[in-house]
């Protein structure tokens, strides 16, 4: 079967073409519009020369928007001035630019290069914007949205805390099938979780008001496809000592929460020899967890107490006793599609090879695993991964837009019958499991 096109905002009235005619733009100039707002409180914490970058980071982030409207050309990037900086990835944005022009014989542009590399590519020019600065360079423009959604989650926040923590302290009392129905919950809830992702609303407010738990029942009929019991049955059989899951992070916020709460359980049920979680280097897609997010987030829960707290404070000591850790890599950031990581990051892609089962959340994620293609909803995960297999794939995300693969023929129409938005919307999900056996 000949591969389908990517998806892409030439075909107008898209998905893709909405988002980069009205939504990045909307997002770009949010960013702006923050950085006139607080010039004056960053130029208070960070001293005059922040208010200097401010105003470069304004002009850039303008000039950004402009070039995005008028569909210029996608121009390189710029490398970190930092030498030492460990992340710098300029080269390979370049050489994908290049490498762009050499087989179609024209430069990518906004309204059609592939919408995957626009919208990535639109978030590292952002970064671009910010790391070309003397004291900004750090900076994370979304930081405070994302440290909102957290806030404003903490009554959902803590009603699952509470049941995560009474579930950690039965464990021994639960029989399999309670075992294995408890797991499945937190995989639902962490599914759920990615509702609250702040790109698809440009930023918008987007946290949890309401206790998840009572919801699941009701959110039954929204997984299209759950693959939780395979999952459970591939849990199960792990040997003990190869118990090595690794998660790519989306969100931060309630998002965030969930995934550490799934995590927490599983490895207090004795599920998880090592695990390893992936954030982002950069800020990424708005809601997007960087490691200082992570770090924030636990300690703003064990700061607020309560059994928030006393989860936040296990989270924290798994990652000090070295069971969880923490990795850093660019690779999340490129515009690559993850079956050109062997090709482009061995290194990453051996290390994933190690683990028993790669958990990736959100609708980004899902789009690299598919290659952000226009595949008919019928066809398998596994061959919309194109030879990525380092390990078993856990995909679990809500439809925002990216393709929806591993559907039984007739859902998509049935579910587009009901709601005529529905890979868009949030509101349905996949939990999809692919072993490559
Ligand atoms: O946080 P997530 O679930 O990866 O979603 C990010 C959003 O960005 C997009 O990938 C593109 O804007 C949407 O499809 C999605 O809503
Ligand atoms: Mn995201």
């Amino acid at each position: 079967m000949p591969q389908p096109q990517p998806l892409s905002a030439s075909h107008i009235g898209s998905f893709a073409y909405l988002t980069v005619k009205d939504r990045l733009p909307v997002i770009l100039t949010r960013v702006v519009d923050y950085l006139y707002r607080e010039k004056d409180s960053l130029g208070n914490n960070y001293g005059k020369a922040a208010r200097e970058d401010c105003k470069k980071v304004i002009g850039r982030c303008s000039q950004l928007k402009n070039e995005m409207q008028t569909n210029k050309d996608l121009l390189p990037l710029q490398a970190h001035p930092d030498p030492s900086y460990p992340y710098d990835d300029a080269n390979i944005w370049n050489r994908y630019l290049e490498n762009y022009i050499r087989v179609t014989g024209v430069a990518p542009k906004w309204f059609t290069a592939p919408w995957l590399y626009v919208e990535c590519y639109m978030y590292t020019r952002i970064h671009e914007s910010l790391y070309l600065c003397n004291v900004l360079k750090d900076f994370d423009p979304f930081m405070d949205q994302k440290r909102n959604a957290l806030i404003d989650s903490k009554e959902a926040i803590e009603a699952l805390a509470v049941h995560v923590l009474s579930l950690c302290g039965r464990i021994s009392t639960f029989s399999q099938e309670q075992l294995k129905q408890h797991v499945i919950k937190l995989i639902e809830i962490s599914l759920w979780g990615n509702r609250c992702d702040l790109s698809i609303s440009g930023g918008a407010d987007k946290s949890q008001d309401s206790d998840v738990l009572l919801l699941l029942d009701k959110l039954q009929s929204k997984i299209l496809v759950n693959n939780s019991e395979s999952l459970w049955q591939l849990l199960v059989a792990l040997p003990e000592d190869q118990r090595d899951i690794v998660l790519v992070l989306d969100n931060a916020g309630f998002e965030l929460v969930t995934d550490l709460c799934l995590l927490a359980f599983l490895t207090e049920a004795g599920f998880v020899t090592s695990l390893t979680v992936h954030p982002k280097i950069r800020p990424w897609f708005v809601s997007d967890t960087t490691h200082s997010d992570l770090t924030w987030t636990i300690e703003k829960l064990r700061e607020t107490g309560g059994s928030a707290g006393v989860l936040a404070s296990k989270w924290q000591s798994y990652i000090s006793n070295g069971r969880w850790k923490i990795v850093n890599n660019k690779f999340w950031t490129l515009c690559h599609d993850f079956a050109d990581m062997k090709e482009i990051d061995p290194e990453l892609y051996s290390q994933l090879s190690k683990s028993s089962l790669i958990i990736f959340k959100g609708d980004l994620n899902y789009r690299k695993l598919t290659g952000d293609l226009d595949w008919p909803t019928t066809t398998s995960l596994e061959h919309t991964l194109r030879g990525f297999c380092p390990a078993p794939v856990l995909a679990i995300r809500t439809a925002k837009g990216g393709p929806v693969v591993g559907l039984a023929p007739g859902v998509s129409e049935r579910t587009a019958a009901v709601t005529h938005d529905w890979n868009i919307s949030g509101e349905y999900g996949m939990i999809q499991l692919c072993t490559f056996s």
